[in-house]
């Protein structure tokens, strides 16, 4: 006799659920949004894109070196969707390395990964005896800061939200920072709110309680900006310390709260403390009376300041003089418009930093960054803005080949090589992503990873003088590789590159064979309308990335653009890209004029020619492979987002026979709707009418300049269309608002063309929640399917 136990019987019921769901559904017909004459393609392409989704993806990797100097352990944290729980989680796996003689070097990964769930930044110590994890809470409860040892937790800090809300753990603000003799934190947390206005029966109460009181409700108060799209929580980032054995946090004081900080260092000097960045409430010269949006922003002008660390002050202040004022806080550059990832020099000689001034003093959203240093004074008295010298200027026009200037959007926290003068970074170089090292004294800059691969390479962490990187290309999954030195010249290093052992589990056989399907090149484009207004690094040609079929003429072509304008669609793999050409399509990434990695001049040859200069370039690019014989025409799609949507719906507008299917992430389409709307209304000024855009930017554009706007405008172009089109929105985008795609896509349908629209009800501009993320590329793998093939 069997006795069903109690978890057969609740599996039981939930399979006779899941059948009568089912049957309901079928009675109902298909679930929304599922095209009857695809639903066969929707499950096994939905079944395929999983395969790439579960896929995990390197994040950072941190190196500790041990007293014997040919073994060290590396820790690399990795991340995975779950799409279930719409979140990515978390891993961190550690190897020891083992270096011979032969300089062959042996990673040996533990044989499992620990999950860091509710993490939010791992921060090792400078000795790398201690580490430090951030717990936010997503409620009202404290902050956590735990303090690792060896093998067991040290000390755990806990943080009320009256002190402070979350620690910025993200890539722009972000600053956790240990002092050298680690025994203080610093970092940026959120300011706590300020008291909201509390009513009850007899009306407002004068005295506010910190108590919850069912007889009373809080009003709202005046309205606070926030930094816009992806910061939409985030008002005031301040700086705090926090001493890690008493558990003491204090605010550093005397910042202007006009101001928000981030990216805090703890310098060698004793009364200066603490060096920071710092971005003015009214964006500086645009002297707008708000906060503007400042994700993938370089031009908000910011500069580095110094404070003292408030423990110190305090500590050093005479008993008598409790009153006194506390140090004032100094401005460190105030002759560049922009300063930031500060680093200080080993010696403690010269502060480094990267600055977007470019970017700042033209308008444009990002530009070619450049480097500078200050001599950080020996007894660190400071008494206002240090004189800043260039180390690495923005290149305006590279040489054929030739470095392109710096495209820098992070840094590691220790990036010296062991003479203390060399800097190893991550760049942009045209379509690749390249390893360079930078000698700061001199200035020279050295391209690190192989001059002669065309694929992306990053920075992981140093090894002493060897470096931990991650390799990858379109039709190539991530692999980690170990760089050392090989001989060191006068001047330079020079490095050989070993594969290691891979701690992944290799991909399906299936995965495995669609990549292998595939090849690669960078095509170089000479542009199509040279003319002589045109500056020489606008003349260059551009650069398309091809991902090609084994029979690419036979095989339907996709059209893929980047948004900004100013980013690029670098070489790296991608999951959703290699998920759309292993539907069986060539890929023809293009890296138009404006793009990041071609010098100076290009970039700035886009501002004030969009939706004609971009748009031609596409064109030219799809007739370079047109000519070349290399894909059939008759079969062309286009997927952008963003600005990359703005010239998807230009392109099916103005070129109307030349794609058969369109798909648009958060597309520009209406620039006079837009400025009203956007979190960057002062980049529809610029993008539209160049560098004089900074000069005109109101937040109340006459009826004149709207109708510029709508002119520029993909919508201008609507009554051409033929192509059917697939818009995918997020609702919480502040960015490219919802209503800019939508308005389009209405009038689509109302001109009676194929349009399908899908609104996520609570992504925003990226869409890069795993489950919007997941939804976008099966249906745009679909809908390319279903026109396609025809
Ligand atoms: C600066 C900016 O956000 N521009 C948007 C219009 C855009 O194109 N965004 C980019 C970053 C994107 O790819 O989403």
């Amino acid at each position: 006799m069997t006795h069903p136990s109690i978890s057969r019987v609740s599996l039981g019921s939930i399979a006779m659920d899941d059948a009568h769901a089912c049957e309901a559904a079928t009675d109902k017909g298909l679930p929304s949004g599922i095209d009857a004459s695809m639903v066969d393609e929707y499950a096994s392409q939905s079944k395929l894109l999983q395969e790439f989704v579960k896929i995990p993806n390197i994040g950072k990797a941190w190196i500790f070196s041990s007293k014997n100097e040919n073994t060290s352990r590396a820790m690399v944290s990795i991340g995975q969707s779950d799409l279930l729980a719409n979140k990515k989680r978390n891993f961190l796996l550690n190897s020891h390395i083992s270096k011979s003689a032969a300089k062959s070097v042996n990673f040996q990964w533990s044989p499992f990964p620990i999950e860091m769930s509710g993490v939010s930044a791992i921060v090792p110590s400078p000795s790398g005896e201690k580490l430090l994890l951030v717990r936010n809470a997503e409620d009202d409860s404290p902050t956590k800061l735990e303090i690792w040892g060896p093998c067991q937790l040290e000390n755990e800090i806990h943080i009320p939200k009256y002190v402070h809300g979350s620690l910025y753990a993200d890539a722009w603000f972000e600053g956790i920072s240990w002092n050298q003799e680690e025994t203080f934190i610093a970092y940026v947390a959120e300011e706590p709110p300020q008291p909201k206005p509390e009513f009850n029966d007899s009306g407002y109460k004068k005295e506010c309680s910190s108590q919850k009181d069912c007889k009373s409700w809080k009003g709202q108060g005046d309205w606070e900006d926030n930094w816009g799209e992806t910061y939409s929580k985030k008002r005031i980032p301040a700086l705090f310390v926090a001493n890690i054995s008493s558990g003491e946090v204090r605010t550093v004081k005397g910042i202007s709260r006009s101001l928000s900080v981030g990216q805090v260092v703890w310098s060698p000097s004793s009364s200066y403390s603490l060096v920071f960045v710092a971005w003015s409430d009214d964006n500086g010269f645009q002297e707008t009376p708000r906060k503007l949006g400042i994700v993938y922003c370089y031009n908000r002008p910011c500069a580095l300041y110094a404070a003292p660390d408030p423990f110190k002050e305090e500590a050093d202040k005479p008993s008598t003089d409790s009153k006194a004022d506390t140090t004032a806080m100094v401005k460190l550059t105030a002759d560049v418009s922009s300063a930031f990832f500060p680093r200080f020099s080993p010696d403690g000689k010269f502060l480094v930093f990267i600055s977007a001034k470019s970017a700042v003093d033209s308008g444009a959203h990002n530009a070619t960054n450049s480097m500078h240093k200050v001599d950080w004074p020996a007894d660190g008295k400071l008494e206002g803005s240090l004189s800043v010298a260039d180390v690495v200027p923005i290149v305006m026009s590279p040489q054929d080949g030739c470095f392109p200037g710096i495209y820098c959007s992070g840094l590691l926290r220790f990036p010296w090589l062991s003479d203390g003068r060399t800097m190893v970074l991550s760049s942009v170089w045209g379509s690749r992503e390249v390893i360079l090292s930078v000698n700061v004294a001199s200035g020279e800059v050295s391209r690190v990873s192989p001059l002669d691969s065309d694929y992306s390479w990053k920075v992981l962490a140093l090894d002493n003088n060897n470096i931990l990187a991650v390799s990858s290309s379109l039709i190539t999954q991530p692999q980690m590789y170990y760089g050392s030195e090989s001989s060191q010249t006068d001047k330079s290093f020079q490095w050989d590159w070993q594969e290691i052992s891979s701690p992944f589990p290799k991909p399906s056989d299936k995965v495995s064979s669609l990549l292998a399907d595939h090849k690669f090149s960078l095509l170089k484009i000479p542009i199509s309308n040279p003319s002589d207004k045109l500056p020489d690094g606008a003349k260059l040609p551009f650069e398309a990335i091809f991902v090609s079929c084994k029979d690419s003429t036979s095989s339907p072509t996709v059209v893929v653009l980047h948004g900004g304008p100013h980013s690029v669609y670098p070489s790296s793999y991608s999951k959703s890209l290699a998920f759309l050409y292993a539907q069986g399509y060539n890929l023809l990434v293009v890296n138009y004029r404006g793009s990041l990695g071609f010098g100076e001049e290009a970039l700035q040859s886009l501002p004030g020619n969009i939706g004609s200069q971009d748009v031609n370039d596409v064109l030219t690019a799809l007739d370079f492979v047109t000519k070349r014989g290399l894909i059939d025409a008759s079969r062309v799609a286009v997927v952008g987002g963003s600005h990359g949507g703005f010239l998807t719906t230009h392109l099916i507008g103005q070129a109307p026979e030349t794609f058969v299917a369109a798909a648009a992430r958060n597309p520009v389409c209406n620039l006079s709707l837009m400025v009203g709307t956007t979190d960057i209304p002062e980049w529809c000024f610029l993008e539209m009418y160049g560098k004089e855009g900074k000069n005109c930017f109101t937040e109340s554009p006459s009826a004149e300049t709207l109708a510029q706007f709508y002119e520029k405008s993909p919508i201008s172009h609507i009554s051409k269309v033929k192509t059917p089109t697939l818009f995918l929105l997020g609702a919480k985008d502040l960015r490219v608002p919802v209503s800019n795609g939508l308005q389009y896509a209405r009038t689509m349908k109302e001109r009676g063309l194929e349009t399908k629209i899908i609104v996520f009800p609570e992504d925003n501009h990226g869409l890069d929640k795993p489950q919007a993320d997941y939804e976008s590329f099966l249906n745009i793998g679909v809908w390319f399917k279903k026109y396609m093939s025809k």
